[in-house]
């Protein structure tokens, strides 16, 4: 099996003065994933993220990048933790010529290609002779993405890439790191927006005051939630003792209503003993928590739900 694209154990950072950052965190990223790195502002994202990237040493653990310890790996890595400098009187595609002749490893000769290619894979072909100044938001931080594809990467890492933007730019910037990713880059990107992580990471790790409180395949998450059912009735006692009864657990009883976690029965069974023991039903419904309601549990604190 591939390693990992990123794994630490115990990765920690204590800054002078005595304030950790990130305690003891355990990351496992596949290669091939989009791990949404999701945690409220100050959570330490952006600490860890600087360590893995090797630009702050952590005070305590290991990581790795495809199994490296070494910075050796770093070569594979693209990443935008703080935006690059561009002058807003160049036109995108200068502007990256810019960057890309500031790199040793580059071959000169190809620096149009790979600029030109670059430019096409975050969709601003149409906009390469554009001056910076005159691009939107969207298109400036698709730009920033560009200057980290110059080379080819197997692992992009973005902090927080549509901090600022509008709907459109962070619509822009999502459906890039989707094509990214397709084009089987991994990509590790770090977001305090709940909604933005669900709708294109395919894994998640959670972080809480320096914590990794959770991580998982985003598909396996609603499966430890309880799922509860919800019945309507005018005879709250015997629905209790139904669902008492057939094992559901934390039957909780209200007034014209009775609830329990349905856990692995069908509900179809349940409303069929419902009606045999001559329950009186006015409402049925399985209610799931939303992702949302999973990281509040989690994390202990609300996330923004918005886009
Ligand atoms: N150089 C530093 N010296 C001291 N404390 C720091 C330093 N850098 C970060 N911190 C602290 O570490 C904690 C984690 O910060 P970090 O920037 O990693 O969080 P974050 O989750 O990325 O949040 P944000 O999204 O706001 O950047 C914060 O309390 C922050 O104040």
């Amino acid at each position: 099996m591939n390693p990992p694209a990123i794994a630490t154990r115990g990765l920690t950072k204590r800054f002078p003065g005595g304030q950790v950052a990130v305690d003891g965190v355990d990351l496992a990223v596949p290669g091939g994933s989009v791990y949404g790195f999701l945690g409220p502002n100050g959570s330490g994202k952006t600490t860890t993220i600087r360590m893995l990237l090797g630009l702050i040493t952590p005070t305590g653990g290991t990581s790795t990048l495809f199994g490296d310890p070494t910075r050796a790996a770093l070569t594979r890595v693209g990443a935008l933790v703080e935006g690059p400098a561009f002058y807003p009187w160049l036109s995108g595609a200068a502007n990256l010529l810019r960057l890309d002749a500031a790199n040793p490893a580059a071959d000169p000769a190809s620096a149009r290609r790979r600029t030109a290619e670059a430019l096409d894979r975050v969709g601003l072909t149409a906009a390469a002779g554009k001056r910076y100044k005159a691009y939107s938001l969207g298109m400036r931080q698709r730009l920033a993405i560009a200057s980290t594809l110059l080379s080819r990467r197997d692992l992009l890492v973005l902090d927080e890439p549509t901090n600022g933007l509008d709907p459109q730019g962070t619509r822009e910037v999502r459906a890039l790191i989707k094509d990214v990713a397709a084009d089987g880059t991994t990509v590790f990107v770090s977001s305090h927006l709940l909604a933005e992580v669900e709708q294109m990471c395919t894994h998640i790790g959670v972080m809480r005051t320096g914590r990794l409180v959770a991580q998982s395949p985003m598909a396996d998450l609603g499966a430890g939630a309880a799922a509860r059912v919800e019945v309507e009735t005018s005879d709250v006692t015997e629905a209790a003792r139904v669902l008492t009864g057939l094992g559901l657990r934390d039957v909780r009883q209200a007034s014209g209503r009775v609830g329990a976690e349905i856990g692995r029965t069908a509900p179809e069974h349940v409303s069929d003993l419902l009606f045999k023991a001559g329950v009186p039903i006015r409402g049925f419904q399985v209610i799931k928590p939303s992702l949302e309601d999973v990281f509040v549990g989690l994390t202990g604190e609300g996330f923004d739900v918005d886009s």
